[in-house]
């Protein structure tokens, strides 16, 4: 397997804001400072993020998500503005420059758009800036209805990994790899740290967020490491309370779990 050069980084609101709700601007700024550290390293880098809308809700002082679609996509209007900002303020700091990329699923069946989308982050790439891409939320309804499991930041993150063709995804969460059972509920809950297929049984390990923030849970990460295996790629799942901790994925190191097939 190649080397992690060009690196797709999703990060979960489950890191964004903390369990209290509030925003997590320490974690925020060492992701900052480990994706600028990567990128003025020669590393390619692209961040996946989620977190407008629980952004959102700590902005409107809100402490949980509303059911309604119409407020939900009003959150993700409000907190995405700001998420960016806090993104620009954090990236400056290191003198990281960053590109605002907002995405909705039809731009993969719609071979014009797509590829405007992969030039505007190829151009970015080769001007040493991060793109940041979320969902475009306000007008796609397809993630946060909760009826459609394809329409979430896990999977997109595979969906952009795969178009651009990433040496690699890290997806951070709030938990520190897939376990036998959700953790957060079964204390019996082993780690599994290496990922060859996902088999019924891996998917019947997994269940939606507890968080009550995040929307996917670890089905969705399973989704996405599906398509990223098929893809001839691997996802790496890892803890987002330390954000250098993908520095150590990319030195080669065991931590979370690798979904990798056997070639
Ligand atoms: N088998 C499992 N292993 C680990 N976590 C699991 C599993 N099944 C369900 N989960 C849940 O998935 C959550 C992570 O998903 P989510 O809250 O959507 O995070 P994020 O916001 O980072 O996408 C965990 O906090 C845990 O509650
Ligand atoms: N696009 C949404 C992400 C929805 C969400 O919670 O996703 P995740 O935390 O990745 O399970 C937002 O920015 O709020």
């Amino acid at each position: 397997m190649a080397e992690w050069h060009r690196i797709v980084v999703k990060v979960g609101t489950s890191t964004i804001v903390d369990l209290e709700g509030q925003i997590n601007y320490p974690v925020i700024n060492r992701l900052a400072q480990t994706l600028a550290t990567l990128r003025q390293g020669g590393h390619e880098v692209l961040l996946v993020t989620s977190g407008a809308i629980g952004v959102a809700l700590s902005q409107m002082d809100l402490d949980q998500r509303p059911k309604e679609i119409p407020r939900q996509q009003a959150l993700a209007a409000i907190g995405q503005g700001y998420l960016m900002s806090i993104y620009h303020q954090s990236f400056a700091f290191y003198k990281q420059i960053v590109g605002q990329v907002l995405l909705t699923y039809d731009v993969f069946d719609n071979p014009g758009m797509l590829a405007n989308t992969t030039n505007a982050i190829e151009t970015m790439f080769s001007e040493g800036v991060i793109p940041i891409i979320n969902e475009n939320d306000v007008i796609a309804v397809d993630e946060l209805d909760h009826q459609h499991s394809f329409g979430d930041n896990d999977y997109l993150a595979a969906l952009v990994a795969k178009e651009i063709k990433a040496d690699g995804l890290i997806v951070l969460s709030d938990v520190d790899a897939l376990y036998t059972a959700n953790p957060n509920i079964d204390e019996n809950a082993q780690p599994l740290h290496q990922v060859a297929e996902i088999t019924d049984t891996i998917r019947l390990s997994a269940t939606g967020s507890t968080s009550g923030l995040g929307t996917g849970g670890m089905s969705t990460k399973l989704r996405a490491a599906d398509l990223t295996m098929q893809n001839g790629s691997r996802m790496a799942l890892i803890n987002g309370n330390d954000p250098a901790n993908i520095l150590a994925v990319i030195a080669g190191q065991k931590i979370g779990t690798l979904f990798e097939g056997q070639s």
